[in-house]
């Protein structure tokens, strides 16, 4: 049997990284051998799309090879959709405990929790992205704090944040899953 390709998952986020791995062991036919490299790619301005596309492309470039990247944003309705992809330095200045006050002001907590993987085969190729969104809302924080804003999206019609959930049942429904799941197959029709 051939050795199976290797795909280098571009990120410097070890709790991304877990989660990728276990959802893709539930593949055991996925046709890659994943890898991990925390290169520092720049983040553009912009949708959550265009931030993707260019971290992917810097990062094929920088590795010549077949790779992916991932960025994620939290999206409040009652903000228009910010902070978005800016959700990381919102998080970084205001701490899991008052990410809430955000929007404190507001009725409306809707969240959306977006993530955007992007797939470049070759330095030249043109990324290729795959999005996966789940809606809730903004809460304080309840949970287990594995992972940044976890505590802090409770997801709809579970009742539950993201910290509540053992990582099986976040695996199930996350953002991520959903957008890892439709990049697993296109990377599986295609080999
Ligand atoms: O509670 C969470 N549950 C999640 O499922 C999740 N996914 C991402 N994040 C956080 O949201 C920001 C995204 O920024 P981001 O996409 O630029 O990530 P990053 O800079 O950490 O890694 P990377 O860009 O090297 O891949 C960062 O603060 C991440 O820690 C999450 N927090
Ligand atoms: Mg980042």
């Amino acid at each position: 049997m051939a050795a199976r390709k290797q795909l280098v998952f571009v990120t410097g986020n070890a709790n991304k990284l877990r989660e990728v791995q276990q959802i893709l062991q539930k593949t055991p036919d996925f046709p890659f051998t994943l890898t991990n490299k925390a290169l520092d790619v720049p983040e553009v301005q912009g949708t959550t799309i265009d931030v993707a596309k260019a971290k992917c492309r810097s990062a094929a470039r920088q590795l010549n090879g077949p790779v992916i990247t991932e960025d994620t944003a939290l999206c409040f309705s009652a903000l228009g959709g910010l902070p978005g992809p800016y959700i990381k330095d919102f998080l970084g200045q205001l701490g899991v405990d008052r990410l809430h006050l955000l929007l404190a002001g507001f009725e409306d907590k809707k969240a959306t929790a977006v993530c955007t993987f992007a797939y470049c085969e070759s330095a030249e190729a043109e990324p290729i992205v795959f999005e996966g969104k789940t809606e809730g809302r903004l809460v304080e924080p309840r949970g287990q704090n594995r992972f940044g804003w976890d505590p802090c999206m409770e997801v709809e019609g579970t009742g539950k944040t993201y910290a509540e959930m053992d990582s099986d049942e976040k695996n199930k429904l996350s953002h991520r899953y959903k957008a890892l799941d439709q990049l697993r197959d296109y990377l599986t029709k295609q080999a």
